[in-house]
Formats: C-alpha cells, structure tokens, sequence
C-alpha cells in the first residue's frame, strides 16, 4: 500500500519561524516539547497533530493551522487556492467532519484534516491521492460494520513511552572504581540506584538491601563474600545490554502498549485472512514469535503465571506460605492437645527402680515423652509445609530452623526465622524472575523498531480504511478526471441529506460538456429554477459535494461523475433576507474575480436576495455573461427570478427547472427532482393554486379557476 501525504517539499522548512503563526515563545514551547527543532518541525510536517497540541498553549485548532501551513507549503497550495468562499470552505469542513466520523483512530481523524481540494493545475497530486485511495476502496466492503475487525482499530494509537518515573527497587549497582561508577551512573542512575562502595563491608550492607546486585568491576569479588549476597558480575560495562541490567524498561515498553500491538498483530491476521497482503515486510513467523513473547508478558511489565513452574511454584508459595503455616500450627496445636489430654505414662520396672533409687528424676521421665509427642508434631508441619508449598530440598532444609528444638506449648513459628525463610523464597522469586524478564526483554528488544513501524503501519493503514469505510457507507465511486470545462453525473445523491434520510432520490445532471449532457445543451452557465423544496438547494450542494471530494482525490456520492478542470471554486449560499448597503458591497466584490481568466466554477443559491428583486435580476445576468466569457468557467445558479434575469441579459443562458409533475391523489406536490434540461420549472404557487382549484366547488372553484387561467396566458406570453 502506498504512504500518502508524505512530505514531497516543494518549499522545504527549515525553521519554526518560518511558520505562519510561530512567534518566538511557540517555538521556544515547540522545541521544549519535542527535544529538538527538527523533532518539532517533522511533527509539524507530518500532521501529528494529536501531539503538537500537547505542547502548552497550543490548541487543537492551533496545531491544525500550523499542519495545514506546512502542508500547503509542502504542496506549493493552500486550502484557500481552491476554496474561494467561506461557505464553500464551510461545505468542506462538514465533509470532511462525516469522513472523519469513520475514522478509528485519532491518528487517520488528524490526518484526514490534511486532505483537501486542490486545482486542476496539481493534477499530479490529485492522481496520487486517487491512486492510493482506489487501492483501499475494496477493503471498505470487507469489514461490516460494527466487525469484531473495526472494534481492533479502535485499540490502535500512538505508542506510549516508557513512563518518564520508571524505577526498580530491588536491584543495585555496586561500584568500586570511579570510572565504572560515572558510565554507570550515565546509563542507569535514571532508573535505578547507582552506588560507589569504599569498602567490602559497605559493599556487604548495600548488597543486603537488594534481590539482585550488579557489578561491573572486580574490586570487591575477590573476597569472600557472604553466603546469602551473590552478586552478578558484567565484565564490561559498555557491552552490558539493556535488556539484562534493565529489562524492566524494554518490558514497560511492550507493557505499556500491549493492548494496541496485539490489536494490531490481530488486523494484520485478520486483513491476511481476507487475502489483503498489506504489511509485506512482517512475516507471520516473526509475528508469531512476537505473539508468544507478548503473551508472557503482563501489563505490569511482569512475566504472567502459567508459563514458568518454577515462577509459579515460588511465586504460589510465597503466597501460601502464611495460611498454610497457620493451619499447620492449630492442626498440630490441636492434635498435641489431645495427645496429652489422653495420655498416661506406663513405668516399666527399671524406670521404677531407677526413680525409687534416685538415679532417675521424674521430670526427665516425662521431658523424654513431651519430647517425643512434640518432635512429632513439629514433623508433621514440616511436612505438611513441604507438600502444601511445593518446596525444594534446600527450602525444605531451612523448614528446620523455623521451630525451635526446645520443646514449646503451643506449638509456634520463630518469628525471625521465618522472616528469613520468606526473604529467602522471595530472593528466589525475584532471581528467576529476572532471568525470566530477561529471556523476554531480550526477545522482546528485537521487536521495539518492528512493532514501531507496525503500530505506525496500521495507523496509516486507518487513514485509507476510514476513506473506503465513508466511500462504501454512502457507495461512493471514484470521478473521471474530464479535460473540458464540465461536471456531469449519474445516481448524485447529497450525502448532508443521505446521512440524515437514509434513502433519498438519485440525480442525474450536467453542465459543459461531458458525456452527460444532451446535444446541443452543453452550456457551462446555467439557471436553475424550481418549486419551493424541490431540491434546487439540495442539487447545489451535491455539486459542491462532488466538486470538492473530487478534487481531494476521494470517491464521490454519484454512479458516475465526469469531473472538468476547475482551479477556483466559490459557492454563494442562501442570504437570509436583504443585505444591507455594506454586505451587498462585499457580496459583489467577491464577484469581481471573476473578470481573472482561470477555471471557476460558480455556484450561487438565490443571490436575488441580496437586493431588490429587479436590481438582482440585473446584477446575476451581468455576472452570467462574465463567467461565459471565460471559455473555462462553470456556474449554477438557483433563482426565482429566471425569467426577469433572461431578459436582461445578452449571453444564451440555459434555464433548467425542478418541477413538480402534479398533485397526488392526496394532492400533495409529486416533486420530480431531476432538474428537466431548457425547461423554466412551474412555481409553487401555480400549483398551489391549481390545488385549491380542484379541493374546492362552486363559486370558490370559479375564484380560482380565474387565478389559473392568470397562470396559464403567462406562460402563453412567454413562448
Ligand atoms: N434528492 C432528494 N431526495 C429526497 N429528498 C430531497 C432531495 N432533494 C431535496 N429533498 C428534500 O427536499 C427538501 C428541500 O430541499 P431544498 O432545500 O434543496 O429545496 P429548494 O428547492 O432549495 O427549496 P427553496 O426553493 O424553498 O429554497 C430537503 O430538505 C429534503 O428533505
């Protein structure tokens, strides 16, 4: 799949301020933000918009102005070259706003903002743009709405950095040289401790405090160090690897972002089952590997149970080490208790002997047999604790010291010692631990600029998966690009109304010169006349629609559309009322340009009611016969006032009309919308007359009866 919107500079930034918009402190906030004014500059560049309004005092709208600036000196045009008017600007932004409600992730909505019209002249880019979209068109109907497929593009966003306050506690890095203690300090004092050591016994201290102690100089190993310090040695420190002093910080990477990169290890499965060989580059054996890693990994940044016995033996006996011991102990307690309670001491004759003689005290006789129930009972914990905590030989060897030889009633744990047992169980969950985050940071660490490129991948991948969505919600179709001055169409609905009515009635129409056009009507000027509510507005806007849609490289709402060259494009909406003196003024200065030879289209919605009506008339057949001048220029224009303006004007203007056919049996106006080429429409008041005619009798009737015929000698006058 091709990359669109990649930066081809016709005039290249090289610095902020050259930015419309960037003063000196934005700047200042920009480079603060993103390192460097190259970083900020590319994020600029490239539309990131979603991070350049993270920089304090930089808005959403803010950070679009400043994308769209250096797109369009990018492209060498601005969204203004080809959108002439603010209502024609407005119309784009509502377009572009429903294509934006099917993008799945912020990233395609911000980019999508970076797509607009541009004038015939850059042809080159409008091909391109329609090249990449046509080759996303066909994976719009792949995926239904509401697929399992576009829930997984909703997981997609940037990835998230290793947070900033990323610690690890329970590992230390012993230093005796200065040296190794500066490079140390550079690389990993930021997230974890870093500490010189003068002596051995300061170096026995620190490494007491610690699961895990690292050294990268010998100065301290040659000595006999306690039993219970073992610490890790790396003979060189520049060689020493992330992944295996820190293997925390490539785990919270993968942690951080697990959701997304599976989400997206899942579109990508999901695209390959449907044939769509899109991301060529990751092949399934190497995301395979990255699946089974991910799936060890917990969004703790923690190995998860179910993978490692060892961890889990350790990581369950720790957890069971307490109940296990406290119902041991009240078993026990309780078994002694009635052990005594039922038992007697039989003398033997010696023992009595022995006694009566004095050689023998009593209260030995009876130590020797508390002795014995005790010694019995205390092995029944132990083992007990052995089978129920899983222990290993030399776990089980330290069961010994947790009770005492002397016997004791109730039976008791010695505090300390068992403090010692579960310190020890804890370095050992700590050790495999760590060499099983290793194993995984390692694997993991071959994956950090894949699945950056990835995620990035299927981040753009949105951006034309969302176009081809809007395209087949609204069964969009790409535009002929025509060399002659014309817009023609088949099957046009307005999407404004399709996306509020659902079901609306297709149209057919042309201007100019397309395949479209009747002979002999091929008129690039034209008048459109019409019942009220017959469509005449709505028929506008489906030409703006297409005209801009078409000129952004995207699909456009009709069957078929021949699309002529138009560099400018300028769309008069609807005045509410009169203008005043001062806005009547501004209104025909946008007209002036049109004198400018260049190819424009024209569309103006009842400008007749900028003024009077016979003012008006006087004004839009001057600006008729301007445009048709101009060999290259289009324009509709919607009036009332189609007859007042045909005759005041010199250029042959074609007159179309939305007619109603009639009244229905209901007789309510039966509205054909397709506007009838050369035909000045039937108003709505003749109908509406019409319609009283036939509702009513007698001498009503005649009442309007007499109105119609009013109706009728007219149109005979204007043959
Ligand atoms: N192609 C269509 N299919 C279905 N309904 C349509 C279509 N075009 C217009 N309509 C309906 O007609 C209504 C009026 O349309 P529109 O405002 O375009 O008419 P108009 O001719 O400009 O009216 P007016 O002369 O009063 O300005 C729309 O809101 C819509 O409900």
């Amino acid at each position: 799949m091709k990359s669109i919107l990649g930066v081809k500079t016709s005039q290249p930034l090289s610095s902020l301020r050259e930015i419309h918009g960037i003063g000196e402190r934005v700047a200042d906030r920009l480079i603060e933000h993103f390192g460097t004014e190259e970083a900020a500059l590319q994020a600029i560049c490239e539309g990131d918009i979603a991070s350049i309004s993270e920089v304090n005092g930089i808005s959403h709208n803010f950070a679009l102005s400043l994308a769209r600036y250096a797109r369009s000196r990018a492209e060498g045009c601005s969204i203004s070259d080809f959108l002439r008017t603010k209502e024609a600007l407005d119309i784009y932004s509502r377009l572009l706003e429903l294509i934006k409600s099917f993008a799945h992730t912020t990233h395609a909505r911000d980019k999508l903002n970076l797509f607009y019209p541009l004038p015939a002249s850059r042809m080159d880019l409008i091909q391109e743009r329609q090249a990449f979209v046509r080759e996303y068109l066909e994976l719009g109907n792949a995926f239904p709405e509401n697929s399992e497929f576009l829930k997984l593009l909703t997981r997609v966003s940037e990835l998230r950095p290793v947070p900033g306050n990323l610690r690890v506690r329970d590992r230390i890095i012993l230093c005796g040289d200065s040296k190794t203690l500066e490079a140390a300090r550079e690389k990993f004092q930021a997230f974890l401790s870093v500490q010189a050591v003068e002596n051995l016994s300061e170096f026995v201290d620190l490494a007491r405090g610690y699961s895990s102690v690292i050294v990268f100089d010998d100065t301290y190993l040659g000595f006999d160090l306690p039993e219970d310090i073992e610490p890790e040695y790396f003979r060189d420190i520049s060689r020493a690897e992330l992944w295996q002093v820190l293997p925390e910080k490539e785990l919270a990477f993968f942690a951080r972002n697990l959701d997304c990169i599976r989400a997206c290890l899942s579109i990508v499965s999901a695209l390959r089952s449907e044939n769509f060989e899109l991301f060529e580059e990751f092949s399934k054996e190497k995301l395979d590997i990255l699946e089974t890693a991910l799936s060890k990994l917990g969004e703790d940044g923690k190995p998860v149970e179910g993978f490692d016995p060892e961890l889990d033996r350790l990581g369950a006996a720790l957890q069971n080490l307490d109940p296990v011991l406290t119902s041991a102990l009240n078993e026990a307690n309780q078994h002694m208790n009635r052990t005594l309670e039922a038992s007697s001491l039989t003398l033997s004759g010696q023992e009595l002997v022995r006694l009566v003689s004095g050689g023998m005290e009593i209260k030995d006789l009876l130590t020797k047999e508390l002795n014995r129930i005790y010694k019995t009972e205390i092995g029944a914990i132990k083992e007990e604790l052995a089978e129920k905590l899983g222990l290993q030989k030399q776990e089980k060897l330290m069961l010994d010291s947790l009770f005492p030889d002397e016997v004791s009633y109730p039976l008791n744990a010695d505090q300390s010692q068992l403090r010692l047992f579960r310190q020890k169980l804890n370095n050992s969950l700590e050790k495999t631990r760590l060499v099983r985050k290793r194993e995984l940071a390692k694997t993991l660490s071959g994956f950090h600029q894949p699945v950056e490129k990835l995620v990035r991948k299927v981040l753009d991948f949105d951006l034309g998966f969302s176009i081809a969505c809007f395209s087949t919600e609204f069964q969009l179709n790409l535009p002929e690009l025509i060399p002659e001055a014309g817009i023609g169409f088949t099957g046009g609905e307005n999407l404004f109304l399709k996306a509020r009515y659902g079901e609306i009635d297709p149209i057919s129409y042309s201007i100019g010169k397309t395949g479209f056009s009747p002979a002999g009507l091929e008129n690039r000027v034209v008048l459109l006349s019409g019942v009220n509510s017959g469509g005449k507005t709505s028929l506008l806007e489906l030409l703006a629609q297409c005209v801009i849609l078409g000129y952004m490289g995207f699909p456009v709402p009709a069957k078929k559309l021949e699309l002529g060259p138009i560099e400018e494009f300028y769309y008069f909406g609807k005045s509410k009322g009169t203008l005043d003196a001062g806005a009547f003024e501004t209104t025909l200065k946008q007209f002036s340009v049109l004198s400018e030879a260049s190819e424009k289209l024209v569309l103006a919605d009842e400008l007749e009611s900028i003024t009077e009506p016979g003012a008006s008339a006087r004004i839009i057949a001057g600006i008729l016969e301007y445009l048709s001048r101009n060999e290259q220029s289009l324009g509709v224009f919607v009036s009332h006032l189609s007859e007042l303006i045909l005759e005041n004007t010199r250029t042959e203007v074609r007159v179309d009309g939305i007619e109603a056919d009639g009244l229905d049996s209901n007789l309510e106006l039966i509205v054909n919308r397709n506007p009838v080429y050369n035909r000045i429409a039937r108003s709505t008041p003749e109908l509406i007359v019409e319609r009283l005619f036939r509702k009513t009798t007698g001498k009503e009737q005649e009442f309007y009866s007499h109105l119609k015929d009013k109706f009728e000698t007219g149109s005979k006058a204007n043959l």
